[in-house]
């Protein structure tokens, strides 16, 4: 499943990362790419480890967190600290698949990547090129979103940044654990959650969304692992 969560940052708070971004210093995206992806990953990235990346790392795991379509959608049981990247002067990602296990330098805790989340920095108009190319078995999808936005899409998906020819394009980046390995059976869940809200806010709680909403809660019982 792939979600558009639109503003997880406010327009001020992205003028502000972009300034402290702007004056960062940035590392060869290679550094956090396996041997496949560091074939054809061309981008700038700022080291994992960085202050900066930590602080600001932080903003967005805090809004993601909180946000209640977030939460629905990818039901994280865990989530990576943030990555920022940077592509310019036909810098690309070409077609790769995200590694299933992540570990973090400095931590013995490995983590299983279940979704991945690009939050776009930088507006669409200010470069050309550098979509979010995902394929998946409905198709191939391109994404390139207002800065603020967030893109929700499975680790399992093949996917890839094309070159971008004009202009900068800046995103953060993060992989979670899910409760809910299954990109189908969270499919699933999340468009029984977010039928039972629909329902709810039309006609109040009563004795229907009180037995699906059981069954929601049966089924998240039956498949998340915490
Ligand atoms: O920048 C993006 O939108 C995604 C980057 C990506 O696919 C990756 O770093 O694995
Ligand atoms: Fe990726």
């Amino acid at each position: 499943m792939m979600l558009h969560i639109p503003a997880v940052l406010t327009k001020p708070q992205v003028q502000e990362f972009r300034r402290r971004l702007a004056q960062a210093e940035w590392i060869d995206g290679r550094a956090t790419a396996g041997p496949q992806g560091a074939q054809v990953k061309r981008n700038r990235q700022l080291a994992e480890l960085s202050p900066l990346a930590q602080e600001l790392g932080g903003v967005i795991t805090q809004a993601l967190a909180n946000h209640p379509l977030f939460f629905a959608a990818v039901l994280p049981l865990r989530i990576l600290p943030p990555y920022f990247n940077s592509y310019a002067s036909g810098e690309q990602y070409g077609m790769h698949i995200d590694s299933a296990i992540r570990t973090r330098p400095g931590t013995a805790n490995a983590m299983r990547a279940d979704v991945s989340s690009t939050l776009f920095l930088s507006e669409p108009e200010e470069y050309d090129g550098g979509e979010l190319i995902v394929s998946d078995a409905y198709g191939t999808h391109e994404v390139k979103l207002a800065a603020g936005d967030v893109i929700v899409y499975p680790s399992s998906s093949v996917h890839r940044v094309a070159p971008v020819t004009r202009g900068e394009r800046v995103s953060s980046f993060l992989w979670s654990q899910s409760m809910v390995r299954d990109d189908a059976k969270r499919g699933m869940l999340f468009a029984l959650d977010q039928n039972i809200q629909k329902l709810r806010a039309a006609h109040g709680d009563n004795e229907i969304t009180v037995e699906l909403a059981g069954h929601y809660h049966n089924l998240l019982r039956m498949w998340a692992e915490v």
